[in-house]
C-alpha cells in the first residue's frame, strides 16, 4: 500500500500520481488535501508519515509547492526517512543509499511527466544495504538520542 498525501500546492500533482500508480496496479491510499483550498502541509505530512511509521503504508509520498516544507515535517517522526527529489538520479539514490521510505515531490519546481518518471524510478529501485546501512543506524543513533530533548 502506498500512502500519498500534499497540501493545495500539490493537490493537482497528487491526483495525477494517483492516477498513474492505479493504472500500474499499486493499492493507494490518499490521506488528502482533497482540492486546491489553502491548508497547511505539516497536517498532511504526518499523516502520510504516521501511516508509514506504524506499517499501514509501505511507503509513502508527500507533495506541496516545493517540496521542502512537507519533507521537513516528514522527516520528523521517527523512523521515516523522506528524500525531497527532483530528477531520477535522486530517486534512484534516495533508495539504493538512503533506504528512503517518503518521497517528496514539489508541484512548482517539477513537471508532470518529470515527476511521474521520479515516482516510478523510486518504487522500482532496492536498498542496496551494506556500508548503507550502517549510515543508516547511524541516522538511528541521532534520533534515539534527541527523542526526549
Ligand atoms: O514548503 C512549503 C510548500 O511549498 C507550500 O506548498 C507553500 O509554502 C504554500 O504556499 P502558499 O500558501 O502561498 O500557496
Amino acid at each position: 500500500m502506498i500512502g500519498i498525501g500534499s497540501d493545495h500546492g500539490g493537490f493537482n500533482l497528487k491526483t495525477e500520481i494517483i492516477k498513474f500508480l492505479k493504472e500500474k496496479g499499486y493499492e493507494v491510499k490518499d490521506f488528502g488535501t482533497y482540492s486546491t483550498e489553502s491548508v497547511d502541509y505539516p497536517d498532511f505530512g504526518q499523516a502520510v508519515t504516521e501511516a508509514v511509521s506504524e506499517g499501514e503504508c509501505d511507503k509513502g509520498i508527500v507533495i506541496c509547492g516545493t517540496g521542502i516544507g512537507i519533507s521537513i515535517a516528514a522527516n520528523k517522526v521517527k523512523g521515516i526517512r523522506a528524500a525531497l527529489c527532483t530528477d531520477t538520479y535522486m530517486a534512484r539514490m534516495s533508495r539504493e543509499h538512503n533506504n528512503a521510505n517518503i518521497l517528496a515531490l514539489g508541484e512548482r519546481v517539477v513537471g508532470i511527466g518529470a515527476a511521474l518518471d521520479i515516482v516510478e524510478t523510486w518504487l522500482d529501485t532496492e536498498f542496496a544495504g551494506g556500508r548503507h546501512q550502517l549510515r543508516l543506524d547511524k541516522i538511528a543513533q541521532i534520533e534515539e538520542k534527541y527523542r526526549n530533548k
